[in-house]
Parts: C-alpha cells; structure tokens; sequence
C-alpha cells in the first residue's frame, strides 16, 4: 500500500551483517501525526531498524523514503537536519556537561548563527548564543528539569537523564522523533509521567512518534498502531487489539519467555 501523505516509507529495507540477516526486507509506513510501537523480543532487530533510519548503517537493501526524499545512503547528522531525531537505549549523555548545555549543543546544530561570527564573536553571535539559550530553557521546562539546569547531566536521578535525552533530542526540530525503549528502568510512576509527557510533546510539536518499547502496557496504552518484529522479520502489524491477539505475536513472545 503507498500512501502519499506517509511521512515515512521504508520499502524492503534490510541489512547483512557478515552471514546475518539481523533485519530483512521490512515495510513500514508512518503517517504524519501518528505514534507507532515498535516492539518484538530481545535481537529481534528494533534498535537496527533505528540506526537503518538514521544512518548509522546503511541498509544493504531496499529503500527508506522520509518527507518525500530518499533518505538511504546519508549521514546520521544529515538524517537529523532532515527532520529525524533520536534516544538511545543506552542513555548517550555529555556526562560532564550541564544538564543546559547538553540541550543548547543539539540546538546548536540549528541555530542561525554561523561558526565564523561565533570565531570572530560578532554582535550576531551573542544575539544567537541568548536565543539559543532561551529556547533551551524553554524545552527543559516542558520537561521539569529547568531546576537542574546547572547541574552536570551525569548527577541527574536516572530517570530525569531518560527525560533529558528526550528534550535534546526534541531541541533539533525533528519531524519524527524515535524513541529506542525510553521508559527503560523508570518505575511506574515516572512511566506513567513519560507516558503523559510523550502523548503531550507529540501534539505541542507536531510530532510522528516510532517508539521502541518492552514495556507492553505503555506500547498498548498510547500507540495507534504497532510494527512486531522477530528474527529481524516483521511478523505483524496493526492496532493493539490486533497485536495482542495475533498468533504469530504471542508465539514469538512466548518463545522468549521459554528461552530466558
Ligand atoms: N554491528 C553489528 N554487527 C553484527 N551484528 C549486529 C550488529 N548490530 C546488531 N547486530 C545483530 O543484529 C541482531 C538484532 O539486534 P538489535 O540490537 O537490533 O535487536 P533488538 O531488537 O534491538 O534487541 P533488544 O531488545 O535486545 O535491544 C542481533 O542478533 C544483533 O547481535
């Protein structure tokens, strides 16, 4: 099925590494506005699929179309200016960095200001840094971390350092932001905050959503609709109703279960 107003289109792709097949001949298609999960057991091939989609690997067949435009074959900081950002599973954080500066450096990409009046320190180049700065505060306060904004990102509760890595990602304008299992090793209470904060970011900044989660009862909450992955193949898709009763799902979960 083609569908003209998809944001994203990923047509077959797939990706060999040596003798493994880790991702093969995957379709997904992602409308503008919607919040996708993409879930399936451990090696399943998720966190691939991310790094397909921001070009990290390049995927050794098919194609991904994003906003019209192929999008195979570029650099992971061209994927960003083209409107796609990214958490890690592993929170990647400047530890060392105030939690401020860990989200002015995402913007930094972005900012009018050019490198050569940021060297000559021109008037425009202040005018930027203060700018930059304002809106960087702006994003940690949709997120509550303004009160830690002087603090180094690496003594934040962990987490707020979940959250951080949220609001830096969301600092570089993307049109689709992807979120590799972001809920990982929060209690309920902050999962249920997340879950609030992801439902209320999507609708503020216009946001295509593809999220990557093990933890079902947020996946089947807040998704409209879920890819399934399992052996680097896609075995299922369709509504939270339809996953959860797909054979194909529960046979592939349960394995899992028996394997651990
Ligand atoms: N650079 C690489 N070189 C070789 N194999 C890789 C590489 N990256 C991933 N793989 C393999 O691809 C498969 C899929 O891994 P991936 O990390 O995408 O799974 P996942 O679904 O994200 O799993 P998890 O839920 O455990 O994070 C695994 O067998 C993994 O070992």
């Amino acid at each position: 099925m083609t569908n003209n107003t998809a944001l994203l289109q990923v047509k077959g792709a797939g990706i060999q590494f040596g003798g493994l097949k880790a991702v093969s001949e995957i379709n997904i298609e992602l409308n503008r506005g919607e919040l996708i999960g993409l879930i399936g057991p451990n090696g399943a091939g998720k966190t691939t699929t991310f790094n397909m989609l921001t070009g990290v690997y390049a995927p050794t067949e098919g194609e991904i179309v994003f906003d019209g435009k192929k999008l195979t074959g570029l650099k992971p900081f061209q994927v960003t200016r083209r409107g796609i950002s990214r958490t890690f599973q592993n929170i990647r954080l400047f530890n060392e960095l105030t939690v401020l500066d860990n989200v002015k450096v995402a913007y930094h990409s972005l900012a009018k200001h050019s490198m050569i009046s940021s060297i000559l320190r021109l008037p425009s180049h202040f005018a930027g840094e203060k700018e930059m700065e304002e809106k960087s505060i702006e994003f940690l306060k949709i997120f509550q971390l303004e009160r830690y904004k002087d603090e180094k990102a690496k003594n934040l509760p962990y987490g707020q350092q979940r959250r951080l890595e949220i609001a830096r990602a969301l600092a570089a304008g993307p049109k689709l932001l992807l979120l590799d299992e972001p809920a990982a090793g929060m209690n309920p209470q902050e999962t249920h905050e997340l879950m609030e904060l992801i439902a209320f970011i999507r609708k503020q900044f216009d946001l295509t959503i593809l999220l990557i989660e093990h933890d079902m009862p947020l996946v089947m909450g807040i998704c409209e609709r879920i890819y399934v992955l399992d052996h680097g193949q896609l075995i299922a898709a369709g509504t939270p109703d339809v996953i959860r009763n797909h054979p194909k799902v529960i046979e592939a979960y349960l394995g899992e279960e028996v394997s651990e």
